[in-house]
């Protein structure tokens, strides 16, 4: 059965080392992956780190083990120099430590791929020359790690220099100068220092030709790809070709109002809302309907899973919206134990109740799933997110878990306890190279249906 299947991926995970190519627990990539060095290329201010970040995050929560390693963070513990100067090439000193602090870079990398479990690296830097290209090409086929370039290529003034006063101005090599003006100058001249040997990758160069990348143009109006390897190659590049540019605007995030199953603590089924979640519904179409009705924004969209409860928490809504109902967003299948209380299940079952507080996020119900199954089933959902720009999720307490540690970039272990009351909207806003998240309560009387990890586990 699917428990014993689960017993037996158990002990091989326990013994994760001799068995690290047999069985991944990560939820695409069954076989594995070689590892790999995601080798970002561009002047600065073309999105380098925005992509390093993004790409990253993304990586992680559909569960490969994935860091980036910022060169400019090791060049700032170096020097407190940062006026552009320190980045002509003529200046000998300067050029040296900036090679020492690649090569430093460098050796983390491989440290995280060979010695700590990592997966993927993202190496972010500029890597704007063939010569430091090939030294890396040439370090990695050492420890026969994949390489694959993502090179952004941007040529809108507008979007550079909005791009500069975002999150330059406001990074630590410009903290103490308090003239915006001033700052974005000298970053314009630092641009200016690293054109003068900047080597886009050319896929009509002989060398450059034999080599994986995609090239990214104006935040992705455009992409060129080159020799593809394998499956994760693939996923990067869908990613990349999904991500809106900038930022989209806000995501709702909220759970279905109480209901008749909620009030008797029972977790799972298909129940409808009680007389306070009606009430819930009805506040929430009132308080939707204060905020979402400008008119130049895109037309709002209201994604619902397949559940009554969600489906009726959404009927009060009377600003116009596009209505979608995604089985995706159902919530996570308990098996055999939908409609117990938590009491029953410790009581019938006690050693998978105990088991479920030992590792949360992998423990999978007799006959339902996982929080791990519950992420690979709403990587769809998380794309076409990523697609849209005004859409309000009602969904359920574990599925809301899943979402907003995508955006919020919780770790897996810590997913499956992040609280997500009911009767609560969870506003979300990208911003620069994260997210903001809100928690507002529409003050409606409900039961609270968060169970805390056990201390003793
Ligand atoms: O191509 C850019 N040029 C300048 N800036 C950029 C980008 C991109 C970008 C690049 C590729 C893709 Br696919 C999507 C967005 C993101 N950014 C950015 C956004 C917010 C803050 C800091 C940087
Ligand atoms: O993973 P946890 O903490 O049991 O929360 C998931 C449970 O929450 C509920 O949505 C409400 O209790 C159940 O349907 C679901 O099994």
């Amino acid at each position: 059965t699917r428990s014993t299947q689960h017993k037996i991926l158990q002990r091989s995970l326990s013994t994760r080392s001799k068995a690290k190519t047999f069985c991944q627990n990560n939820a695409y990539v069954p076989e594995g992956i070689r590892p790999t060095v995601i080798v970002l290329v561009g002047l600065p201010a073309r999105g380098k780190t925005y992509i390093s970040k993004k790409l990253t995050r993304y990586l992680n929560w559909i569960g490969i083990t994935t860091k980036v390693f910022n060169v400019g963070d090791y060049r700032r513990r170096k020097t407190s120099e940062t006026s552009h100067g320190f980045f002509d090439p003529s200046n000998a000193q300067a050029s040296r430590l900036r090679e020492e602090c690649a090569r430093l870079a460098l050796e983390d990398v491989s440290h995280y791929l060979t010695v700590e479990g990592g997966e993927i690296a993202v190496f972010d830097a500029t890597n704007s020359t063939r010569r430091r290209r090939e030294a890396i090409l040439k370090q990695c086929a050492a420890a026969n790690f994949s390489v694959f370039f993502v090179e952004s290529i941007c040529d809108s003034q507008a979007i550079i220099e909005a791009n500069i006063l975002d999150v330059k101005v406001n990074n630590p090599d410009y903290r103490n100068l308090n003239d915006k003006e001033a700052a974005l100058q000298d970053f314009l001249q630092r641009i200016q220092h690293y054109k003068t040997e900047y080597e886009p990758l050319d896929e009509q160069n002989a060398q450059d030709s034999q080599l994986s990348f995609i090239k990214i143009f104006n935040q992705g109006e455009r992409f060129l790809i080159n020799r593809l390897q394998g499956n994760i190659q693939s996923r990067i590049v869908y990613y990349l070709m999904n991500i809106k540019v900038g930022y989209n605007r806000c995501i709702y995030l909220i759970r279905h109002g109480e209901s008749m199953l909620n009030l008797l603590g029972r977790i799972g089924g298909d129940s409808d809302l009680s007389e306070r979640g009606r009430t819930f519904a009805r506040r929430l179409g009132e308080w939707i309907d204060e905020r979402c009705c400008d008119k130049d924004r895109p037309p709002l969209r209201v994604w619902t899973s397949h559940m009554r409860r969600t489906i009726q928490t959404a009927a009060f809504i009377k600003t116009p919206h596009v209505l979608s109902h995604w089985k995706a967003l159902n919530e996570l299948d308990a098996g055999v134990c939908e409609g117990m209380t938590y009491e029953e299940i410790a009581e019938k079952l006690p050693t998978e109740f105990a088991n479920r507080d030992k590792d949360k996020f992998n423990y999978r119900y007799p006959q339902g799933e996982s929080y791990g199954d519950l992420v690979a089933r709403l990587e769809p959902v998380i794309m076409e997110l990523e697609r849209q720009s005004h859409v309000l999720v009602v969904c359920h307490q574990a599925v809301a878990r899943c979402l907003l540690a995508y955006y919020m970039d919780v770790k897996h272990a810590d997913l499956p306890y992040v609280r997500v009351p009911l009767h609560t909207v969870i506003r979300l806003t990208p911003v620069a190279y994260g997210c903001i998240s809100e928690q507002i309560s529409l003050d409606i009387a409900c039961v609270d249906t968060h169970r805390d990890k056990p201390v003793n586990t």
